[in-house]
This record gives structure tokens, C-alpha cells and sequence, in this order.
């Protein structure tokens, strides 16, 4: 059975687009240098902003100049990329999409996830984020093949909201379910690894996690704490410095996938649709909640 070789990325993104593509750049050619087949970058990759303008004046479409240079750079490397975060452009000229590329190592976008859950909130001792102000929500689940396995692609926040990741594996059969983040120091510090641990176990998944690190700007600092989790929920990378910019490499280990999932299997068990929300109520269909939007392309 095969063990794909994966990096999972750690870094600190700035407002500064060029910086920022040249860390990447030398991550690649780590990832590269370890023999990855594929490297999973943090959500924010190519950016973050001040304040919200900044974060708007960044915005581009997936075949602008910015993207274009990110397949160039996969191609590059030969190495499948999964950029955890684009400012994408979006419905209008004060919104973007948090989007979620996938490219291939011939450098073609595979698959993009628009971020669904938008972290609107008041982090207490801690920062006021209202992403909503400037990105539009996403309203599709997206899984897509890889040479590391099948990807559940998801965004950051969404990570609080399990029943989405129930979907993208035992609906959609994701078997890596990624959640690049920029996770706040308080609530990195809080939820991170368990929030992740749980999403491994429940789902009998691979969970990786990219993460930005540190200080970005005078407002934002993120908890950092990159990690990849096995499907029996056992912490099999991190990176060494929990703030560093850097890789941690592991190959993933199918046969354990198998055994989990052999040994109890969750997803016949499962009696979601079946169940009513009271004694005395019928047991209504399973209303879908997303419309499933596969871009599975190989
Ligand atoms: O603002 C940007 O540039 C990009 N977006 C983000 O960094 C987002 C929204 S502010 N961050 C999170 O979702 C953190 C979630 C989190 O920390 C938690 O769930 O506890």
C-alpha cells in the first residue's frame, strides 16, 4: 500500500505579496529536497493585511497574475500545492472569497474551496475580527484527488463546525481532511490540537493542519502549532519550534487508515437521516445543508 511522502508548512504572511511568495518558494524547494509529493500551506499564504483595505486592494482572480505564479512555482518543483488561503476576488468590488486552492504538480488548479463559516468575532483579551466584512461566504463542499490521498478542503474556522467534515467523508469520501488556519494565539491555545484530534477520530481521517505563526502586524499574531494527525487521532508531525517557518514531513500510512476504519466502522454505523428531532416526531429525511460540489477531476 502506499505512503505518500507530505510536508505540512508553517509561516508568518505580511502584507507584503512578494515576501511572501519567496518564503513559499523556499518552502517548496524544502518540501522538495525531502521528496514530498505534496506540500500544504497555511490559510493567508500570499497575504495579510493591517486592516481590511489592504486585505481588499490584494484581491485577484484565480487566473491573475498572483495565482499564475503559484502553478508556475508548483510546476516548478513538480510538487502539488495546497494553498490553505487566496484573497480571491469576489461577487463585488468590497468582498473577496477566503478560497482555498489546490494546484496540481503540473502546475492546473485541481479544485478551490470558498471558506463557508466566516469568523466574525470578539476574541475576548484578544482581537475583533469581522471577516465578514470584507469576504463573502463560500456555499459548496469540495473534495479532490491527489497523489496523497483524497482531500476534504476546508478553511480555519470552519473547524468548529463538525458536521461539514461528516459530510466530506462519509458523503464525498474525503480521506485528508485539511484545515489550513490563522487561528488566534487565545483560541489556538484553547482549541487547536483538540479540535483537530477530534476531527481525526470522528471522522477516521488524516487532519492536516498548516498554520500561520506569530507576529503579522501591529494587530494580528496567530497561535501557529502546524500539525498532521493520523485516524486514530495520534499527533504523527509538528513542527519542531511551535513558531518557526518551516516543514514537518511524514508519510501517511493507508494500511493504519484501513485497519481504523475495518476495525470500527463508523461510517455503516452512521444513522444520520434516521433519527427524528423529538420522540413524538417523525424521522425526516437528511435535508442537505451544502450543495455537493465535487471538483474531482482525474
Ligand atoms: O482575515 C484574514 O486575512 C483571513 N482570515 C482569517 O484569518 C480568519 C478570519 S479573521 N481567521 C480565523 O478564522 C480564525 C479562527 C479562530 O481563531 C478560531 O476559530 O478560534
Amino acid at each position: 500500500m502506499t505512503r505518500p511522502r507530505v510536508a505540512v508548512a508553517q509561516m508568518t504572511s505580511i502584507g507584503d505579496q512578494e515576501k511572501n511568495f519567496s518564503t513559499v518558494s523556499r518552502l517548496c524547494q524544502e518540501a522538495k529536497a525531502q521528496a514530498c509529493s505534496a506540500l500544504f500551506l497555511p490559510e493567508c499564504v500570499s497575504f495579510i493585511g493591517a486592516n481590511q483595505e489592504e486585505t481588499i486592494a490584494a484581491m485577484q482572480p484565480l487566473d491573475g497574475p498572483l495565482m499564475t505564479r503559484y502553478r508556475q512555482l508548483a510546476q516548478q518543483h513538480s510538487l502539488w500545492l495546497s494553498l490553505g488561503g487566496f484573497q480571491e476576488q469576489g461577487p463585488d468590488a468590497g468582498h473577496l472569497y477566503n478560497c482555498h486552492v489546490i494546484v496540481s504538480a503540473e502546475g492546473q488548479i485541481q479544485a478551490r474551496y470558498r471558506k463557508v463559516h466566516l469568523f466574525n468575532v470578539e476574541v475576548q483579551n484578544g482581537p475583533v475580527l469581522m471577516e465578514s466584512r470584507s469576504t463573502a461566504p463560500g456555499n459548496e463542499l469540495v473534495v479532490c484527488n491527489s497523489p496523497a490521498g483524497r482531500l476534504g478542503l476546508t478553511v480555519c474556522y470552519d473547524l468548529r463546525f463538525p458536521e461539514m467534515y461528516q459530510r466530506l467523508v462519509f458523503d464525498m469520501g474525503a480521506e485528508i481532511l485539511l484545515v489550513p488556519s490563522a487561528f488566534t494565539k487565545l483560541t489556538g491555545r484553547a482549541h487547536w490540537e483538540l479540535l483537530l484530534r477530534a476531527r481525526a477520530v470522528e471522522t477516521q481521517c488524516f487532519v492536516i493542519a498548516a498554520a500561520q505563526a506569530g507576529v503579522h502586524n501591529h494587530k494580528r499574531e496567530s497561535y501557529g502549532h502546524s500539525i498532521i494527525i493520523d485516524p486514530w487521532g495520534d499527533v504523527i508531525a509538528k513542527l519542531e519550534d511551535p513558531l518557526a517557518t518551516g516543514i514537518a514531513v511524514v508519510e501517511l500510512d493507508f494500511e493504519k487508515l484501513q485497519k481504523v476504519r475495518e476495525r470500527m466502522p463508523m461510517k455503516e454505523h452512521r444513522r444520520q437521516g434516521r433519527i427524528s428531532m423529538g420522540w413524538d416526531q417523525p424521522a425526516t429525511a437528511d435535508e442537505a445543508a451544502f450543495a455537493p460540489g465535487s471538483t474531482f477531476k482525474q
